[in-house]
């Protein structure tokens, strides 16, 4: 990696890493060819804490696999109610109690709201500190509608809409989602960087 006037040159181009494909295909459609990047599937082991921290952790764990620069995300769904949670632990409680068992976290309560939140780290290598970028969008946690094909979308209703994620166009979710909000922040700093990748 060396320095240029031009932009920080890399040897190798972004990996994404993920192991969940509905979010690689996310990540594709949003990022069109604005930000260049190859997949890699693995689960990475995450981190327990803050949204930011884990998605940090992740970004390291990652550059050491793949030894290159390299583009992770962590999802959270966090109940007000519940004061953030399930947050960061949402695949683990969809996992155990799905669509059924999450609405009913929240029958002692009237307040349904929720919000979606988005941490993608973007890492150089293995020696350099992961950047953070967060996308946010607020919501109600109803019963499930709409097609069953990508995580807790059928119990997230965005704010302003009466259809749940699921129920809407792929395009009108990508538009509004967290995952959308976080990639237009990397999309900024990717053209903002001027980094030039060589493969
Ligand atoms: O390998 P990684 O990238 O970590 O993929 P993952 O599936 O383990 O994903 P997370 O650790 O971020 O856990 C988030 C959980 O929320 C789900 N999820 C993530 N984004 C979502 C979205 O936009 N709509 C619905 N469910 C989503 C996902 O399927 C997981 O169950
Ligand atoms: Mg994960």
């Amino acid at each position: 990696m060396a320095a240029k006037a031009s932009g920080v040159v890399l040897g190798k181009p972004v990996t994404f890493v993920t192991g969940n494909a509905k979010k690689l295909e996310e990540v594709r459609a949003i990022l069109g060819h604005s930000v260049p990047f190859q997949s890699v599937k693995l689960d990475l082991p995450e981190l327990q804490g803050e949204p930011e921290d884990i998605s940090k952790e992740k970004a390291r764990l990652a550059a050491l696999r793949v030894d290159g620069p390299v583009l992770v995300e962590d999802t959270c769904l966090c109940f007000n109610a519940l004061k953030g949670l399930p947050g960061p632990y949402i695949k683990w409680f969809l996992q155990k109690i799905g669509h059924e068992g999450l609405n009913n976290l929240l029958m002692a309560y009237e307040d349904k709201s929720a919000y979606a939140l988005c941490a993608f780290s973007f890492a150089l290598g293995p020696d350099s500190e992961p950047i953070t970028f967060l996308g946010k969008t607020e919501g109600k946690i109803v019963p499930p509608r709409g097609p069953n094909d990508f995580g807790w979308d059928p119990i997230f209703q965005p704010k302003g809409y009466n259809l749940t994620y699921a129920e809407m166009p792929k395009e009108e979710k990508n538009k509004i989602s967290h995952r959308s909000k976080a990639l237009d922040l990397v999309k900024s700093h990717f053209a903002e960087s001027g980094y030039i990748f060589r493969s």
